[in-house]
């Protein structure tokens, strides 16, 4: 049994693993150039949060050495720039611009070009590999909660490929499968881009992990009549009184949880929250192309000049939040108060877009 991985950095080179070609080809893109990074990201060749922010920090770093510019001056502008272009990628993952808006800083401190080039490279790859500690904590935190429980929902994919590894709302199943605990996890398809029935499903199979798909319809039935013990999901941004968004469905499924008195959790690195925004109505949500909903790949579903609203997130309101599982440990309300005294000041100085 393997736990899946979908960035690699190896002999100075990017690679991904296409999530949107998942589940049945397995391919891998190298990425040299900041335009390729930009592309994966928009398109979701790339997806989930912190996976979003590992790979833009690796395509600022590629990009920027690339650079011609040879005064410190001229290539710090040519850096900014290109900050810039790949933050206009996705708005809604805050890991994007947590990561890009770390390494400019880190940048700041270089003296020569080429002393920046190496500062980005560098710090990206650090980026890249707390991300993978952050989630194997995560999912240690994550089992302390769950352990007890067999019938487990979530809802996307905050999977191994969403992250470095382990992923956040699926770290605990992966971990649980290495030491024999045994989870039975009912995972929403989650439409309109299937990110549970194409990538959950299978990266639970990699490891090993009972699972069963259901559509996102079907979830309140499959609580009731399955006996789903608690749901846990992941965060694209969490505000500073811990109300969280994720993907579309996730509000749903927290309302469900509340009316079936059973536990819903976010797991999130700290990476994902933005101390900026003192609630989730201030968060941005993304919303995309009409045909991801009017077709199925590239059959049409709807009829012509349906009217579409394809909104990729939705936010929880802290008060459907049981605790929000982080790599520095589990998060209880009072949020407002215990998200600052977990996770510090330094959270609250990054940038906001
Ligand atoms: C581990 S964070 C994963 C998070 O990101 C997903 O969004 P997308 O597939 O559009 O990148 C979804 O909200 C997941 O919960």
């Amino acid at each position: 049994m393997t736990i899946p991985v979908s960035i690699l950095w190896n002999q100075d080179q990017l690679t991904i693993l296409n999530q949107q070609k998942l589940p049945h080809v397995i391919e891998y893109i190298h990425l040299d150039t900041i335009e390729a990074v930009f592309d994966a990201i928009i398109s979701l060749k790339v997806r989930g949060a912190p996976a979003i922010g590992i790979t833009a920090a690796y395509g600022l770093a590629i990009g920027a050495s690339q650079f011609s510019a040879e005064k410190l001056e001229d290539f710090q502008q040519e850096l900014h720039e290109q900050y810039i272009y790949l933050a206009g990628s996705r708005p809604t993952a805050v890991n994007l611009f947590w990561a890009l808006e770390r390494l400019m800083k880190k940048a700041e401190t270089a003296k020569t070009v080429e002393e920046a080039k190496a500062i980005l490279l560098a710090e990206a790859i650090a980026i890249h590999k707390e991300d993978e500690e952050h989630c194997r904590k995560i999912g240690e935190y994550a089992l302390s909660v769950l352990g007890d429980y067999r019938n487990v929902m979530t809802i996307c994919n905050a999977g191994s490929i969403a992250t470095a590894k382990y992923g956040t709302a699926l770290a605990p199943f992966h971990l649980g499968a290495e030491i024999g605990k045994e989870f039975h996890v009912y995972a929403c398809e989650t439409r309109p881009v299937f990110q549970g029935s194409r990538l959950t499903v299978w990266e639970l199979q990699q490891s090993g992990v009972e699972v069963t798909l259901i559509t996102d319809g079907m979830a309140a039935h499959t609580i009731q009549a399955k006996g789903v013990q608690a749901i846990i999901a992941g965060a694209d941004r969490i505000a500073a009184n811990g109300d969280s968004a994720n993907k579309i469905g996730t509000l749903g499924l927290a309302i469900l949880a509340k009316a079936f008195k059973i536990p819903f959790y976010i797991a999130a690195p700290s990476s994902t929250f933005d101390l900026n925004l003192a609630d989730g109505t201030q968060i941005p949500i993304e919303e995309r192309d009409e045909k991801e909903i009017t077709h199925i790949g590239e059959s049409r579903i709807a009829p012509e000049g349906t009217l579409v609203y394809n909104p990729a997130f939705d936010v929880t309101p802290n008060e459907y939040i049981t605790g929000i599982i982080t790599e520095k440990g589990i998060i209880y309300p009072d949020y407002q108060k215990n998200i600052h005294n977990t996770l510090g000041e330094q959270i609250g100085e990054e940038v906001s877009q």
